[in-house]
C-alpha cells in the first residue's frame, strides 16, 4: 500500500493507494476529528453493478443512502446535478455528513460539485474506480459540464481522503484504460522525463500491464500532481500545466459531444497536438513520430475525428478557461518536463490544425 499527502492551502489530506485499500476507508471515517452524522454515496450504473455490494461489506457504514446516477459524461449534467442535490435533502443530510464519491472521474466531478455546494459546502471523500481518477479524485477540481463548455460549473472543493482500491480496476474495459493511461503520460510529459522513458519502454500493451507497473505509474502520477497543486492550488499560475492536451482535447469533447470520444482519448489527441505546436513554436526537440507510433500500438486515435470543423473548434478554444479576452493560451514543452503557458494566434492554430488532420488519421 502506497499513501502520498496532499497539501494544498487549505487542506491536507491522504491518498492511499493499493489493492485491498477500501478496507482504509472506515477507519478513516471513524478517525474523522469531528464525527460525520449519515453518510450518502454516489456512483453509476455501471460501477454499482461491479462493486457496490463489496463497498457496503467493506464500509458498513449507517445511516447510508445511495445515489445512482448516469454512466459516464451523462452524469456531469445540471438535471442529474439537481437530483443529487434532490436526494440530499430527502434524505435529510446536514452539515455533517458525508458524501462518498465511488466510480470514475465524472461521478467524482459531479459529486464533488454536490458537495461543495451543498449547505454551502459538506464534506466529501473520493473512492476512484479508474485509472483516470487517480488524476480526477486529487486535486479538488469539481464540476458539471455545460453545452457550451466542459467543466464550465464548478468549484475547488479538496476530499478529506482519497481511498484507491486497484482491485476495482480489474473490470474496466481496455477502452476506459487507454482513457486513464493518456492523463499518466500527461503528467510524465509536463514534469519528468526519466518517468515519460520508463512508462514508454516498459508499457507495450494496455492489457497486459501488472499490479506493479500500475501502483507506480499511478502513485508517480498522483505524487506529481500533489507537488503541482501544493504550490498553486487554485490555477493562478503553474496549476495550468496540468491542462496539457486539454485545450483541444476539451473542445474536440465539447464539439463531437459530450461522452462520444473519451476524456483521455481527447486528451492524447490534444497532447499530439501540443507537441506538434511545441516543436514549432518553442524548438521541442522531440521525435513526434516514435511517439505517436507508440500512441498508435497502444489504440490511440491520432488526430481530430473525422466530420469535427476546425473553426468550430476554434471558437470552442476561445471559451477555454485558460483564455483570456478571447486569445488562446495553450500548454507547450520548451523540453520534456518543462511546460509553458503560451498564447497561440488563430491563424498559426489554423494552420497547425489542417496539417495535423492531413498527417493523421482517425476511425470513425
Ligand atoms: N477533476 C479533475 O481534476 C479531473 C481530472 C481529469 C479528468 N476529469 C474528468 O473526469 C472524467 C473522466 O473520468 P473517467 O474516465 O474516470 O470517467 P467516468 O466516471 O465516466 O468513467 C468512465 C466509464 O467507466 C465506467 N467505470 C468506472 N469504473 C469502472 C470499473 N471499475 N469497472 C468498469 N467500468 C467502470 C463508468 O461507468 C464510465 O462508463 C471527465 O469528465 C473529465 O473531465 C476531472
Ligand atoms: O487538475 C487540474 O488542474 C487539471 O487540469 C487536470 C485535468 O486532467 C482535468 O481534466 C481537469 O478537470 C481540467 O480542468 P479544467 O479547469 O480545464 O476544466
Ligand atoms: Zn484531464
Amino acid at each position: 500500500m502506497q499513501q502520498v499527502n496532499i497539501h494544498t492551502s487549505t487542506k491536507t489530506y491522504p491518498v492511499f493507494i493499493g489493492n485491498g485499500a477500501i478496507q482504509q476507508l472506515r477507519d478513516i471515517i471513524h478517525e474523522a476529528e469531528d464525527n460525520y452524522t449519515s453518510f450518502m454515496v454516489i456512483t453509476d450504473g455501471t460501477v454499482a453493478k461491479h462493486h457496490l455490494d463489496a463497498f457496503h461489506e467493506h464500509t458498513a457504514l449507517e445511516p447510508m443512502f445511495e445515489k445512482i446516477v448516469p454512466s459516464g459524461e451523462k452524469a456531469k449534467t445540471f438535471d442529474v446535478y439537481e437530483d443529487c442535490l434532490t436526494s440530499a435533502l430527502e434524505n435529510k443530510l446536514d452539515r455533517k455528513s458525508l458524501i462518498i464519491s465511488f466510480g470514475g472521474g465524472a461521478v467524482g466531478d459531479l459529486a464533488g460539485f454536490v458537495a461543495s455546494t451543498y449547505m454551502r459546502g459538506i464534506r466529501f471523500i473520493q473512492v476512484p474506480t479508474t485509472i483516470l481518477a487517480h488524476d480526477s479524485a486529487v486535486g479538488g477540481k469539481v464540476a458539471i459540464n455545460h453545452p457550451l463548455g466542459k467543466n464550465m460549473i464548478g468549484a475547488f472543493h479538496q476530499p478529506e481522503a482519497v481511498v484507491y482500491d486497484l482491485d476495482f480496476l480489474q473490470t474496466l474495459p481496455e477502452h476506459e484504460v487507454r482513457s486513464g493511461f493518456a492523463e499518466v503520460i500527461k503528467h510524465s510529459l509536463i514534469s519528468d522525463e526519466k518517468f515519460y522513458y520508463w512508462l514508454k519502454e516498459e508499457i507495450l500493451s494496455l492489457d497486459k500491464m501488472n499490479d506493479s507497473q500500475m501502483l507506480k505509474f499511478l502513485t508517480k502520477g498522483i505524487q506529481i500532481k500533489g507537488s503541482v497543486i501544493s504550490e498553486d492550488e487554485r490555477e493562478t499560475g503553474i496549476r495550468a500545466y496540468l491542462n496539457f492536451g486539454h485545450t483541444l482535447g476539451h473542445a474536440i469533447e465539447a464539439e463531437a459531444g459530450y461522452g462520444k470520444v473519451t476524456h483521455g482519448e481527447a486528451v492524447a489527441i490534444g497532447i499530439l497536438f501540443a507537441l506538434q505546436l511545441s516543436t514549432q513554436l518553442l524548438g521541442l526537440d522531440f521525435n513526434i513520430e516514435v511517439f505517436k507510433n507508440w500512441l498508435k500500438s497502444l489504440g490511440y486515435e491520432t488526430t481530430i475525428p473525422a466530420g469535427l470543423s476546425n473553426e468550430q473548434l476554434l471558437e470552442r478554444m476561445k471559451q477555454d478557461k485558460k483564455a483570456v479576452n478571447g486569445s488562446i493560451r495553450f500548454v507547450l514543452l520548451e523540453k520534456v518536463g518543462v511546460p509553458a503557458l503560451i498564447e497561440v494566434e488563430e491563424k498559426v492554430l489554423l494552420m497547425n490544425m489542417k496539417k495535423f488532420v492531413e498527417e493523421g488519421e482517425f476511425d470513425d
